[in-house]
Formats: C-alpha cells, sequence, structure tokens
C-alpha cells in the first residue's frame, strides 16, 4: 500500500513541473495547488486504507479469536469455569436468521449425495442409520465411534463454536473420518440443510446431541442456550416430523440438571423437575416439555436421556475435572464450591464408555415413530425420559485428590462457599428404569475413569513427562483388579 502511494505522489510532482515550463503564472499557481491536492488525497488514501484494514483485522479478531489461539493453553486463566470458553459476543449466532446462508446452498453434488449415503449405510445385516448432531462434541464422538464399530451407519452434524477450544473438536472430526464417518459443518437451526439430509439418507434414527452445555456459563450467554436448546431442537423435531419419509425415531441429550432443587434422593425420573435452577436446566426441562408436544401431535418416537456429569478421555474443557487437571499441571489455582450447610458438593461422576452403553441401548429399543408427513399418525408412539448416571456420588474434592495422585502433583485449592450461580450442591441417579428396559448398569468407578481421562489428557497435550508417568503407574498399583475392570469397560 505505502509503495503506491509514493507514486502517485511522484508522479503529480512530475506533472506539475512540466506545466511550469508550459504555462504562465495564474496556470502555474493552479497546477500546484491540483497536485498539492492530488498529493493530500493520496495521503488521505492511504491513511484510509490502513485504517479499514485494521477495522477488519479487529471484527475478525473479534469473530474468531479460536483462530488466533488454537493450541490449548495450560494456563486456566479465564473465569470461574475455567476459561474454556470466549465472551459470549464472540460466539457465531446459533440460530440461523432468515438472512443467513444455509449450508444446504455449499453441500451437494452427486460427489457430496454418494459420501453421505456411504457413511449413513450400515454395515451389517438389521443396522440403523443415524443422524448425529453434536458429532464433534465429547459424547457424539464417542457414539458416533461405538455405533460405526458395530456396523451401524453414521452421519454426523457440528456447527464447531467456540464455547471450547474448536481445535479439539477438529481432531474428534478427523477421528471420526479415520474410522469412516463423515462430519459436517453445519447448524442444527438449518432446517434447508436437515431436509437435504433427510431427501439423501433413509435415517432411522437421530442422536441428538448438540447443544449448548454447561450450568454455570448460562448466566452469561444466556442467548445461546435458548438457540441451541430450544430453537434447535426444535428445529430438529419439525424436520423429522414433518419433512423426513419415513420419521426417524430421536434419542436426545437431556440433563440430570432438570431435578433442580429436588432434594429426594437418589434422583428418579417420577420426581419432581419443575424448579430448574439454572437457565440451563430450564431449556432442558423446556426440551422434554417440546419432546411431549412432537410425540403427541406428530407420532414422533422420543426419547430423552438425562446424563449425569459425563467425564472421560476426548472430555470437554469446560467441565471442572478437565480444567483442574489442567490447573493441577500449570501449578493454578482451583476454586473448590461447598454447599452453604458446609458440605463438600458432590457429583454422581459418569464414564463415557457407560453413556455410551446407555445411548446405545436407547436407539435399539426406541421403537418406531407413527407419523407421517401427510399429518396422520396411526397411533400413540413412544416417550420415554431415563437416567444415565453411576449411582453413586463422589465429593468433588474426592475427585481433585484422584487426580492429584494421577497427576503426580498437589493442586492449590481455594475453597469458597457455593455462589447462587445455578450450580446445586448434589446429584445422584437411580437409574432402575435404564436398567430395567435397556440393561443400562454402569461399571466404572470414578479412579478407573479418571485413570483413562488422565492418559488421554497426557499423550493429547503431549505432557507425558516422566513424573506423570510414574505418578500414573504407582497410582495404578494398588487398585490392580479396579484396573482391570476398568479396561474392559473403556474397550467397550
Ligand atoms: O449432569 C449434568 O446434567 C451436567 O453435568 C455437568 O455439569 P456439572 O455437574 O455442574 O459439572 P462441572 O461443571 O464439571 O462441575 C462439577 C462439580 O465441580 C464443582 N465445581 C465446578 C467448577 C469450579 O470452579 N469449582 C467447583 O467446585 C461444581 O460445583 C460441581 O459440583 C455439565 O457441564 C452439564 O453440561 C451437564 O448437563
Amino acid at each position: 500500500m505505502p509503495s503506491s502511494g509514493i507514486t502517485a505522489v511522484d508522479a503529480a510532482a512530475k506533472g506539475m513541473k512540466l506545466e511550469r515550463y508550459a504555462s504562465g503564472g495564474a496556470l502555474l499557481l493552479r497546477r500546484a495547488t491540483s497536485a498539492k491536492l492530488v498529493s493530500a488525497s493520496s495521503h488521505l488514501l492511504f491513511r484510509a486504507t490502513v485504517l479499514a484494514t485494521l477495522a477488519l483485522v479487529f471484527l475478525f479478531t473479534l469473530h474468531y479469536p479460536s483462530l488466533l489461539s488454537r493450541s490449548f493453553r495450560l494456563s486456566a486463566g479465564g473465569d470461574a469455569a475455567g476459561g474454556a470458553h470466549p465472551s459470549s459476543a464472540s460466539h457465531r449466532s446459533l440460530l440461523m436468521s432468515s438472512s443467513s446462508a444455509s449450508a444446504a446452498a455449499s453441500y451437494g453434488g452427486a460427489v457430496w449425495e454418494k459420501e453421505m449415503r456411504r457413511s449413513a449405510r450400515p454395515s451389517r445385516d438389521g443396522g440403523i442409520s443415524v443422524l448425529v448432531t453434536g458429532a464433534a462434541g465429547f459424547v457424539g464422538t464417542h457414539c458416533s465411534l461405538a455405533l460405526k464399530a458395530r456396523g451401524d451407519g453414521v452421519v454426523g452434524l457440528d456447527n464447531f463454536n467456540s464455547y471450547y477450544d474448536p481445535s479439539l473438536k477438529r481432531a474428534r472430526q478427523a477421528l471420526l473420518a479415520s474410522r469412516g464417518v463423515v462430519v459436517l459443518d453445519a447448524d442444527i437451526n438449518d432446517g434447508l440443510l436437515l431436509e437435504k439430509l433427510f431427501d439423501v439418507a433413509a435415517f432411522t434414527h437421530v442422536l441428538h446431541l448438540a447443544a449448548q452445555a454447561g450450568v454455570r456459563y448460562a448466566m452469561e450467554a444466556p442467548q445461546t442456550y435458548v438457540a441451541s436448546n430450544v430453537a434447535g431442537l426444535v428445529s430438529v423435531f419439525e424436520v423429522a416430523a414433518k419433512h423426513a419419509d419415513p420419521q426417524p425415531a430421536i434419542v436426545w441429550a437431556s440433563s440430570s440438571s432438570v431435578y433442580g432443587l429436588n432434594t429426594d434422593a437418589p434422583f428418579s425420573e417420577d420426581h419432581r423437575t419443575d424448579r430448574p435452577a439454572s437457565l440451563y436446566a430450564a431449556t432442558k426441562k423446556a426440551g422434554e416439555a417440546i419432546a411431549h408436544t412432537y410425540n403427541h401431535i406428530y407420532g414422533l418416537s422420543i426419547t430423552g436421556l438425562r446424563f449425569f456429569t459425563v467425564y472421560g478421555p476426548w472430555g470437554r474443557p469446560d467441565m471442572a475435572y478437565f480444567f483442574f487437571a489442567r490447573s493441577i499441571v500449570a501449578g493454578e489455582p482451583i476454586t473448590l464450591f461447598r454447599a452453604a450447610d458446609g458440605s463438600d458438593a458432590r457429583r454422581d461422576f459418569t464414564y463415557i464408555d457407560d453413556v455410551v452403553k446407555g445411548c446405545l441401548g436407547a436407539l435399539d429399543t426406541a421403537g418406531k415413530s407413527t407419523g407421517s408427513k401427510s399429518g396422520k399418525k396411526s397411533g400413540p408412539a413412544p416417550l420415554r425420559v431415563y437416567n444415565l448416571g453411576n449411582t453413586s456420588p463422589v465429593p468433588v474434592t474426592r475427585m481433585v485428590a484422584i487426580l492429584e495422585k494421577l497427576l503426580g502433583k498437589k493442586a492449590n485449592k481455594r475453597i469458597v462457599t457455593m455462589p447462587s450461580n445455578g450450580d446445586v450442591p448434589f446429584t445422584h441417579a437411580n437409574v432402575s428404569h435404564a436398567a430395567h428396559d435397556f440393561g443400562y448398569r454402569p461399571t466404572t468407578s470414578l479412579e478407573a475413569g479418571l485413570r483413562h481421562f488422565v492418559d488421554w489428557f497426557v499423550e493429547y497435550y503431549k505432557l507425558d513427562t516422566k513424573i506423570a508417568k510414574d505418578a500414573r503407574s504407582a497410582a495404578a498399583k494398588p487398585a490392580k483388579k479396579k484396573k482391570a475392570a476398568a479396561a474392559m469397560s473403556a474397550s467397550a
């Protein structure tokens, strides 16, 4: 840019010299003024270009901060939830407005359709064909891998938003691609794309896991919860009810947080869920009510799964076990919440492999939808909701002690009374319905599950120092039996 500015000024000066020899005084003055003007406007143009470029760089940085910091940082930094996500202003809008471009416009053609059909096609007799939303998410990745491994067809979609490090989602996408599962870069609010997908592949099931997760972040970015967990859910139900032919059965992710201020324990599906403590919980509860409507009017077979604090390898960096591990390694402080009565907060931490078995069990027993595109339904369709928990709550302080042992390093703990930010002091699942209907039986202790997580964590982030290795083998020694059991469950 600067060089073209200088050239323009030189040319103007040369022109002025020629005029001076050819003309009289008045003309000379006019030329001199116009040369000054040219020079001044060239400078102005140059400055305007620089300013416009800076403004564009600033806007780009604001909207896509993740592209400038792709690598995972050990620094916990950020907010109370672990600094895993940027401010709400940096979120790509999750709700597709009428002016937003649909990914349907960029996806299509014979090659693309062939690829979708290949990915969606089961490789075993009697296999199912599943559209997995949020497929590059934590639970979505594990479920997609498990479905593919047993011979089912899977097409995934994910909007790769920057709630937490998108490079982790891209790495999960690459892992799925290596197993033959396509994950499209698309949003659940993009109804046109969903319709196109159902036109191309006859999905028998939808495993709808795309959502705005995180309990405490709902205070920072409330609208993203409504956009994903309410509008997005309706978008999926709409296409499944009114466009898909035949209608698929839908299994979707609700949350243990719907129990909110419920004090009866263990939490059973029959307990009250009308006192959510966070907007996140309220949107999940709203989802359960919306599911009732689509089942009632359109005959969609719908199963909601209430997940209880799911953890494990390839997990979510916004969750406490993950960012605590990160902070312990980095030598940074962690904040532990204590309930108002002085007791430790407790969670029914549930290992990912157990949850995957629950998800597949729910898909296998879903039962058919009974409606059709024409709006008629042949009879009532299944409407189910299940807890998928571990049935044994553990104090968060205990979870930290296990991490310390596995990482060979003490945490720098700060203990505070739980702020009123949507958190609940205690969760505990009764899973008897899931056990009865599809044999759900969690088998992984928190010690065994966290060992698998830490193994993955140190390898993925290349932290596999001698100290970490020694710490993990020392931590493994006293629990040989448990390790063997966990290895079996991890290979499921
Ligand atoms: O089970 C569920 O329904 C929910 O489980 C998790 O929510 P949460 O259990 O709050 O998980 P974390 O954010 O990982 O918190 C775990 C525990 O650590 C505690 N915590 C969290 C953050 C912190 O800085 N300090 C701290 O002590 C919390 O109070 C909680 O007891 C997920 O984030 C939700 O998406 C999911 O729906």
